[in-house]
C-alpha cells in the first residue's frame, strides 16, 4: 500500500537563537496542552548541539512542570564508559535536568553489562507501546533521524535497533569536536527506529547551520526516500521543520 504523505511545515528563522526560541515555545505550548488533559507527558529527545537552544527555551518556559514529563532519548553509543561526556544520556542530563524546571523522569538507554541486542530490547520495553506526545529531533549531515543512517529502514517492526554508524555520521561527531579523532568515535550505537519515532502526536525538528543545508534541501525536496531519512517526517501528519537562514537557504 502506498503510504500517505503529508506536508512538512517548514519554519524559517533568521538565526540559531531565534530558531531555538521559536521551536522551544512551540514545544512548550504542545506540552502545556497535553498536561492540561493528562497527568503526564511522554517526550522523546535527540541529544545534539542542534537541540541545545530549543531545549534551553523549553527548560526556561513558564508554567511547564518538568516533574510531570517522562523523557526518553533516541540513541546512544555502544562501547563508551558510563560517565563519558559524549554519551547522549549524559549530554541530555546536562541540558534538561534543570532543578528550577522540576525533575523529570528520565528513561535512559542502558548499555552497561548488556549485550547490544539485549540493550535494544530493554529500551523497547522501557518505551512501551504508547505514542510519544512530542518528539524533538535533529537531522544529521546525511539527513539521518536519530542514528538511522541512510538507507534507513522506514518499515521495521522493531522499536530500537543496534546499528553501525556510517562514515558521514562518525565524521560529523569528530567535526563538531565531541571526539579528537575519527577512530575515537564509536562504530556502533543503539537507535530508536524510524517507525517508533513517528509513533508520536507531534514532531518538531530543529535544524540550524550551514552544515545541514544539503540535508534540509534533500529532505524538503525529495519524496519518501530511505536514502534521505528525514523524508520519513512526511509520513507524520504534524511534523515541523525549524531551520535558520543558512540551513534553509535553498528551500525558502
Ligand atoms: O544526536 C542525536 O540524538 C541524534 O543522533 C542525531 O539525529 C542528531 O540529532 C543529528 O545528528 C543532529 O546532530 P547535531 O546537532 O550534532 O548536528
Amino acid at each position: 500500500m502506498t503510504p500517505t504523505l503529508h506536508d512538512l511545515a517548514v519554519h524559517h528563522l533568521t538565526s540559531p537563537e531565534a530558531l531555538g526560541r521559536a521551536a522551544g515555545a512551540h514545544a512548550a505550548r504542545l506540552l502545556r496542552e497535553t498536561l492540561a488533559e493528562r497527568p503526564r507527558a511522554r517526550v522523546m529527545l535527540a541529544a545534539a548541539p542542534s537541540q541545545a537552544q530549543t531545549l534551553a527555551a523549553l527548560v526556561a518556559a513558564e508554567d511547564l512542570d518538568f516533574s510531570r514529563l517522562d523523557l526518553f532519548h533516541m540513541d546512544d553509543y555502544l562501547g563508551l564508559p558510563p560517565d563519558a561526556p559524549q554519551g547522549f544520556g549524559n549530554w541530555l542530563a546536562r541540558h534538561v535536568m534543570d532543578p528550577t524546571a522540576g525533575a523529570p523522569r528520565f528513561h535512559r538507554i542502558t548499555t552497561q553489562g548488556l549485550a547490544p541486542e539485549e540493550a535494544a530490547r530493554a529500551y523497547e520495553q522501557e518505551m512501551g507501546e504508547e505514542p510519544f506526545d512530542l518528539v524533538l529531533l535533529g537531522l544529521g549531515v546525511n539527513a539521518h533521524l536519530a542514528f538511522n543512517d541512510p538507507p534507513a529502514d522506514f518499515t521495521t517492526p522493531r522499536g530500537a535497533l543496534v546499528v553501525s554508524l556510517d562514515m558521514t555520521s562518525r565524521r560529523q561527531q569528530r567535526d563538531e569536536g565531541h571526539f579528537p579523532t575519527l577512530d575515537a568515535v564509536p562504530e556502533r550505537a543503539i537507535t530508536v527506529s524510524v517507525p517508533r519515532l513517528l509513533h508520536a502526536r507531534h514532531m518538531i525538528a530543529s535544524v540550524p547551520t550551514a552544515a545541514k543545508r544539503t540535508a534540509v534541501t534533500a529532505t524538503v525536496r525529495s519524496g519518501l526516500d530511505p536514502r534521505v531519512p528525514g523524508t520519513a517526517l512526511k509520513l507524520h501528519p504534524d511534523a515541523h521543520l525549524y531551520v535558520d537562514g543558512e540551513a534553509g537557504a535553498d528551500v525558502r
